[in-house]
């Protein structure tokens, strides 16, 4: 079995971890580390001889019948392993020298199972530094001669004309600058870090560095290379946000100092910046710097005295041109549910002081921009993070001091399988760019090549981790990103195994392309000198944890895999030890000896019963292994069903809301509409009873118009009591003149009386008129049942008694 094909795109290491506690009733432990085989020793020398490679998985006692798998790696390193054993035995130092000084990236990334040790593994602890320590210390160390400007701050000139030559859009700033915004002068003083998100959540891996409070670097400019660089021409005005030029002299003035001959490193003469020339750089650190730089303010964290030196790496360190100029650029970003993050340039929630990383999945999913991986204008053979924060650094504490910045920044959450749980890929990027000049044109570029330290999330099961809601969705994210990375490294051993060169499915999801996408070697990379990346995976294991996580961690990963099926003892050996001891001493066979050739046939059947049945037993352990990787895309599956039922259950929540609303409206316009239909409606009646309630009363009449009233009823009731006369005439004479009589009786009793109303008066007068009406009609005969009408009393009947 080939541990190490050369070809591989990673050189994969297995870590385990030690038991954190001892305890009484200690898990069986699913792994054992094979001795190592001295004959074996790796093809390129990545690995010690004597090193163990593989190991095999102890199926746990109620699953004996499984088989046990064998796999191999670059190297295993036990529970024993220190953190620089791992550091010096991964070849981290040739991955170092390789991007200091073989135009080579490198790349190392851990993977595990939640819990397993990668972080410890990438961070380090409270006593021992991680390898992301190490590997920087080992950069700063080498890099400690050459590295541009002394005095440990970086000229704002030398940022400029780095960031022109940088072909991912990014902002830069000196790392004074960045911490300055992040820490504040006011907090410089304090050394708790108890308010940091990563003390409380990540405290088994202290990061935090950030001891010298210097004044602004960009405020001592005008005095740091006054020959050297011509800096005094130039004074940066955070007020104004702009770079300034401070002198008044001539505009060549920049030239001349840049151009002096004196200078241990001038500037050529035609590439001196002008200020449209800085204007025009893509820098936007440069152009707008204050802006791009609001960052929710943090405690001052830790002494840097109080951090882990340990393990030392001083030994480790190269021997590089003490003339080469360099600059390192640390960045940082993670990747969260298949989108890119800067953790240098968090979103802000105003008001809060806080990062909105620490929000929660969906606010941060809607607040952060994430960035594109891609092609650019100045990378057009290789993808870049476009749009990254780099902040340079001149020491190690600084960039450790803007590591733990963007660590702070990191979602960390506790889940069932750890209580510090990552809960996206972490990517630790360090590029060191080296100052090369076109001796023929003067023409002065920085070129570079990245050390990126990954630290995976944990793959876990939800059942197990005991995650819900927004944890459950990153979850579903973390084992999908994580099955294609197996993909990938399973289809890149199957291509060593079988010299075939099938495609590496790398661009399935945003880990992938990451990781591989730069390790392939491409025509216009070989043009450019420039050598596909190094890569390094450290998978970790947790040999007293879950064998079926483990194990499906294993299979995807190892290098190199095979199965065993345990043998039960051959029949004919047992039959012949049978037959062996039957033999008597003295060489006579035993009375049976006639059944030896039935048994001779039977031992036959046995024999190939029991190679049929080792034949079943390991087709059995293929299909079981089958099953095993069909479980986990099952998980796979379901964690994405259940995401997208949580989805559709908040989008159809939405939408109810949304209808509830709607109706709600309707209902609500309706309900006023007839309310002021209402109001309306009893309005008018309540006009119309008023109006219905008014009494109308006639005006009084004026005496003159009272008197010809009178006059006119009077006048009425002459003619009137002419014409009854008339009539009487008519009529026979004796009840004439007694008519007449009566009625000049009753005139003259009405003078009589003189005082009686006028309505008295005129209704006596009326009963008359009735009396002598009936008298002149004479005897009336009615209908049946008809009623008399009876005439109504009239204003006109009321005329003055004399008038009568
Ligand atoms: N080699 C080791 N020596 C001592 N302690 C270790 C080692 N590896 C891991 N640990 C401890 O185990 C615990 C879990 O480790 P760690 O946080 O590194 O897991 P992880 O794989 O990064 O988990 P996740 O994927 O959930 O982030 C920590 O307390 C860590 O200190």
């Amino acid at each position: 079995m080939a541990s190490n094909p050369p070809s591989s795109l990673f050189q994969v290491y297995l870590r385990l971890r030690p038991p954190i506690s001892q305890q009484a009733d200690q898990p069986e432990r699913c792994l054992t580390v094979e001795e190592p085989d001295a004959s074996h020793s790796s093809n390129d020398g990545s690995s010690p001889a004597s090193a163990p490679t593989h190991i095999t998985t102890q199926p746990p006692s109620d699953a004996r019948k499984r088989g046990v798998e064998r796999f191999g790696f670059t190297q295993v390193f036990d529970e024993s392993a220190t953190q620089l054993n791992v550091f010096e035995d991964t070849g981290l130092q040739s991955l170092v020298k390789g991007v200091l000084l073989e135009q080579r990236d490198g790349l190392v990334a851990t993977l595990g199972v939640s819990g397993s040790g990668k972080s410890h593994t990438i961070l380090g602890s409270k006593t021992q530094r991680g390898i992301t320590q190490m590997s920087l210390d080992v950069i700063f160390k080498s890099l400690a001669s050459t590295i541009k400007p002394p005095e440990n701050s970086i000229p704002p000139y030398l940022l400029a004309s780095v960031s022109a030559s940088d072909a991912s859009e990014s902002q830069m700033f000196t790392a004074q600058t960045f911490l300055d915004a992040v820490y504040g002068e006011s907090d410089r003083g304090r050394n708790s870090r108890a308010q940091t998100p990563l003390s409380s959540t990540r405290a088994h891996t202290p990061m935090a560095v950030w001891k010298s409070p210097l004044l602004n670097p960009l405020q001592r400019i005008p005095n740091l290379y006054p020959g050297q660089w011509g800096l005094s021409q130039y004074l940066y005005k955070p007020a104004s946000l702009a770079w300034t030029k401070t002198t008044t002299s001539s505009s060549n003035a920049l030239q001349v100092t840049a151009s002096d001959s004196h200078s241990p490193s001038p500037l050529p003469r035609n590439h001196q910046p002008s200020t449209a020339e800085l204007h025009d750089a893509n820098v936007g650190s440069i152009k707008d710097p204050m802006p791009a730089l609001i960052f929710p303010r943090r405690h001052a964290p830790m002494r840097a005295s109080t951090l882990p030196r340990s393990p030392d790496v001083s030994h480790l360190t190269l021997e590089l041109n003490p003339h080469s100029e360099y600059i390192v650029l640390v960045s940082m970003y993670e990747v969260y549910n298949d989108r890119i993050f800067d953790l240098l340039s968090p979103a802000i929630v105003p008001g809060q002081g806080s990062a909105v990383s620490r929000q929660g999945a969906s606010s941060q999913k809607e607040r952060r921009k994430h960035l594109y991986f891609k092609s650019t204008e100045g990378s057009p053979d290789r993808k870049v993070v476009a749009g990254l924060r780099k902040i340079a650094c001149s020491t190690y504490e600084e960039a450790l001091a803007v590591l733990e910045v963007g660590l702070t920044e990191r979602k960390v959450t506790g889940t069932g399988a750890n209580s510090v749980s990552s809960r996206s890929h972490g990517f630790f990027c360090l590029e060191v760019k080296r100052r090369m000049r076109n001796k023929r044109t003067g023409e002065e570029t920085w070129i570079g090549n990245t050390l990126t330290v990954a630290d995976l999330a944990g793959s876990e099961r939800a059942r197990t981790a005991k995650t819900a809601g927004s944890t459950l969705v990153e979850a579903g994210k973390i084992n999908e990103s994580l099955m294609y990375l197996g993909q990938c490294l399973q289809m890149q051993s199957s291509n060593q195994e079988g010299n075939k060169t099938a495609m590496v499915p790398y661009r399935q999801c945003k880990l992938t392309e990451l990781l591989f996408s730069n390790s392939f070697p491409s025509q216009q990379t070989a043009s450019m000198n420039r050598n596909p990346q190094r890569a390094i995976m450290i998978v970790t294991a947790d040999p007293l944890g879950d064998y079926n996580a483990t194990s499906q961690i294993l299979r995807y990963s190892a290098l190199a895999r095979e199965v065993t099926v345990p043998r039960a003892p051959s029949a004919e050996s047992l039959l012949s030890s049978t037959l062996g001891s039957r033999t008597g001493s003295n060489g006579r066979h035993s009375p049976q000896l006639g059944l030896a050739e039935d048994l001779e046939k039977a031992l036959a059947d046995i024999e190939w019963l029991t190679a049929e049945n080792e034949r079943l037993g390991l087709r059995l352990t293929e299909e079981e292994m089958l099953r095993a990787e069909t479980e986990t895309a099952l998980i796979v599956s379901e964690d994405r069903c259940l995401l997208i039922e949580q989805e559709v259950r908040e989008e159809c929540w939405a939408e109810m809301e949304e209808r509830m609303e709607q109706e709600r409206k309707r209902w609500q316009s309706a309900w006023d509409e007839q309310t002021g239909h209402n109001d309306d409606h009893i309005d008018k009646k309540i006009e119309l009873l008023s109006r219905g309630f008014q009494i109308h009363e006639d005006p009084q009449p004026s005496c003159d118009e009272r008197v010809e009233e009178l006059e006119f009823e009077n006048d009425q009731l002459r003619s009137r009591i002419t014409a009854l006369e008339r009539e009487l005439h008519c009529r026979s004479p004796t009840k004439k003149s007694k008519s007449k009589n009566t009625a000049l009786e009753s005139s003259r009793n009405a003078n009589i009386l003189g005082r009686e109303s006028d309505i008295e008066v005129a209704l006596r007068k009326m009963d008359q008129l009735k009396l002598a009406d009936s008298m002149f009609r004479g005897p009336v005969v009615d209908s049946p049942g008809k009623k008399q009408r009876k005439m109504a009393t009239r204003k006109w009947d009321l005329a003055p008694e004399d008038d009568l």
